[in-house]
């Protein structure tokens, strides 16, 4: 089945629900009681400074750390209990993640392609990021924009429901960046439910329907990228987190 096939149709409306999640480390409130919620086919971001929390909150979605407080349902489960099932339907590409350095592009994709029990056609999603070139290249021997293109294709081979996106553009030049905007956006088309975590606030106003604003764990502010502008009388989504900011000192 293609990826952003119509079997993504909205069964729910919501495939994310986040309510008053709490994690800490030692003495650190990571996440103090942070409450959102995801729709179906939503491109939805997380943005805020190094610390906010962000990284946290999306390891808790999928089910990498498990919440002290609160709850998370993603697809209507609990990924603390539930990652492997849910591992099937939805898609990560984490901050810093990585392959060895000698397996090749095409191994990479049919590798994580046999994850799934349903039957994925991974050359097929080589194709569609243009990654068939690369097929025979080792992962060590990409640029840093073919390497992220290579874990986002990984992300998404499965053809998921959800995917969460971890900084997905941190460290690739203005035309990588560009481009892989238009990538998600095609998955937005394709009707996928996209949480996108960035630093960047140009990225997430041309991306995110909505956005909620973290700083030190909790929401300051959530709602589409020109609710958040108007609400802080400000020009562009940058200038608006500064004003939050501001507001907070
Ligand atoms: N494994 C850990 N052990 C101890 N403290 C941690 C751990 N992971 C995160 N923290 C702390 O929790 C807070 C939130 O970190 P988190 O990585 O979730 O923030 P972030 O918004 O993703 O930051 P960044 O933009 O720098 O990735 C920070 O103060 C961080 O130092």
């Amino acid at each position: 089945m293609p990826y952003g096939s119509p079997s993504h149709d909205a069964l729910s409306m919501e495939a994310i629900e986040v309510r008053e999640l709490r994690k800490t480390y030692g003495g650190t409130h990571a996440v103090d009681g942070v409450t959102f919620t995801v729709r179906t086919g939503e491109t939805f971001g997380l943005v805020g400074h190094n610390g906010a929390g962000k990284t946290t909150t999306v390891e808790c979605l999928i089910g990498l750390r498990r919440p002290d407080g609160g709850t998370v349902r993603v697809l209507g489960e609990d990924p603390a209990r539930r990652r492997r099932a849910l591992a099937q339907r939805v898609g990560a590409q984490l901050q810093e993640s990585s392959l060895p350095e000698r397996i090749k592009v095409a191994e990479a994709l049919r590798m994580f392609g046999s994850f799934y029990k349903r039957a994925v056609d991974w050359r097929q999603v080589m194709e569609r990021w243009g990654l068939k070139p690369l097929a025979r290249k080792a992962f060590g021997d990409l640029s840093g924009g073919q390497k992220q293109r290579l874990m986002l294709a990984l992300a998404l081979v499965g053809d998921p429901e959800v995917v969460v996106l971890d900084e997905l553009t941190t460290g690739l030049d203005p035309i990588a960046r560009r481009e892989t905007w238009r990538l998600v956006k095609d998955l937005k088309t394709a009707g996928t439910t996209v949480v996108l975590v960035s630093h960047y606030f140009d990225e997430t106003e041309a991306l995110c329907d909505r956005v909620a604003v973290l700083a030190r764990g909790r929401v300051r502010a959530m709602g589409s990228p020109s609710e958040i502008i108007a609400g802080t009388g400000t020009a562009s989504l940058e200038e608006a987190y500064f004003a939050l900011e501001g507001a907070d000192r």
